[in-house]
């Protein structure tokens, strides 16, 4: 089973670039000439326009594509409330804010038939998903591929796998994604995930915010970080199914179910910049200091969502990738800091360089407004005392979701099993080492 998917996923093609405006057809003339909506489509499709910015957004915010369909999506009947399962919105107003740094190991082992929707499972949050504003983190743990198709009106979905390859079957084609990349769902873009191999886990950055984009390079200049070229929209395929299927919509923070007579992922050909797509986290561009001082992490940022305030996102994502250290008279980890944005850090593989132990692939920490945090106490004395030499990081690859507003728990975060319940004492024997010169 997992073989045969194995050999879909390698006959997969792409269209490369951020932002782009592409256009594919999985049938030759599917997509019309020189105007989005004719009289008639052609080969007897619908036109309908899915976007993801209001129409009079700037032009480079705007965001829409135009999707040439077997059968419009308006044609379903109603949709009827179902089972949350852990899955929660923002507002998240079930726990008080915790000043605390909290650690989670990974997600227990999920019972057997849990998809990717069923198996996702939601740490806390902040903002207001119908004010459009805020994220929510999420993690899954999946041991089944969807039969159903989800799509979220609430936010896009920036999928981070730790373990399991992927195959995200969209309405604008099929996605493969293994760990050590990441793939993004534009909101209201509906996809079902086949699982490649026996079980899969990850996490989930639900953004309700602007949708993700580049970050602006600055004195950088016009090249790296996430260069724009590596990032890879499925190219037009469609099911052409006739018969039940299940079709779940996240709206408001409820789960709302139809059953429609067809498939909806029947898109046989596109245009637009509202785009699902894929991205190898092994391409970003690092860059960091070759003096000395330990600069911050917004320099590893993939991508960042803005808000109002010029400078300040409402998330970044941000990727602690294989990299040379080579500071000169320089604490080379991350420093002690105390950060007005809010820190939810997860770990695809390997190790990360701010702790010794602790913080394994597919479990958590959360550092919120304003906690101290920073390296270990292992990790502060071995740093102190080492030679500095030019020392290549390569043994992991970690990420941050760093958000504007603190994140709230969901009650089973907070009161999970595999909450760990001695976080604090990784900072404990910090000795005192101040010798006044007199
Ligand atoms: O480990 C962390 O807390 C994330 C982080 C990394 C870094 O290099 C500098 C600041 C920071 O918050
Ligand atoms: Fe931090």
């Amino acid at each position: 089973m997992s073989g045969d998917a194995r050999k879909t996923a390698e006959g997969l093609s792409y269209l490369s670039g951020f932002g782009n405006e592409h256009a594919s057809e999985a049938v030759p003339g599917a997509l019309p000439e020189g105007r989005n909506s004719p009289q008639r489509a052609p080969l007897g499709l619908y036109a309908e326009q899915l976007s993801g910015t209001a129409f009079t957004e700037p032009r480079a915010h705007n965001r829409r594509s135009w999707l040439y369909r077997i059968r419009p999506s308006a044609a379903h009947p109603a949709f009827t409330r179902t089972e949350n399962g852990a899955i929660r919105t923002a507002p998240f107003a079930e726990t008080v804010p915790d000043p605390n740094r909290l650690r989670w190991s990974p997600l227990p082992e999920p019972p057997s038939g849990t998809d990717f929707l069923a198996g996702l499972w939601t740490l806390g949050g902040n903002g207001d998903a119908a004010q459009r504003t805020g994220v929510a983190v999420h993690l899954y743990h999946a041991n089944s591929s969807m039969e159903r198709v989800f799509s979220d009106a609430d936010g896009e979905l920036l999928i981070v796998p730790e373990r399991g390859g992927l195959l995200l079957h969209t309405e604008f084609g099929r996605l493969h994604v293994e760990p050590a990349e990441v793939a993004l769902v534009p909101r209201g873009v509906r996809f079902r995930v086949e699982l490649l191999d026996e079980s899969a886990r990850g996490y989930v950055c639900e953004n309700y915010g602007a949708p993700f984009q580049l970050p602006d390079l600055g004195p950088i200049g016009a090249n790296g970080l996430a260069n724009a070229r590596d990032f890879r929209a499925p190219a037009a395929a469609y099911e052409d199914v006739e018969g039940p299927v299940e079709v779940v919509n996240k709206f408001c923070g409820n789960l709302w179910t139809a059953t429609y007579g067809h498939s909806p992922l029947d898109v046989v050909a596109w245009h637009g910049n509202h785009v699902p797509y894929v991205y190898d986290l092994r391409r970003f561009n690092v860059i960091g200091t070759i003096s000395y001082d330990h600069p911050d992490p917004s320099i590893f940022t993939v991508l960042t969502s803005p808000s109002d305030t010029p400078g300040l996102a409402g998330v970044d994502f941000v990727v602690f990738a294989p990299r040379w250290l080579v500071g000169e008279d320089t604490f080379r980890p991350p420093y002690f800091h105390r950060n007005v944005m809010s820190e939810y850090m997860g770990l695809i593989e390997g190790a990360y360089d701010a702790k010794a132990e602790g913080f394994v692939p597919g479990g958590g920490s959360l550092h919120n407004m304003m906690s101290a945090h920073g390296p270990d106490r292992e990790t502060f004395d071995r740093a102190s005392a080492a030679e500095l030499r030019p020392q290549k990081i390569d043994d992991g690859l970690a990420f941050m979701f760093e958000t504007r507003w603190p994140v709230t728990l969901t009650p089973h975060a907070a009161g999970a099993d595999h909450l760990q319940q001695r976080y604090d004492d990784v900072w404990q024997g910090l000795e005192r080492h101040f010798r006044p010169l007199h």
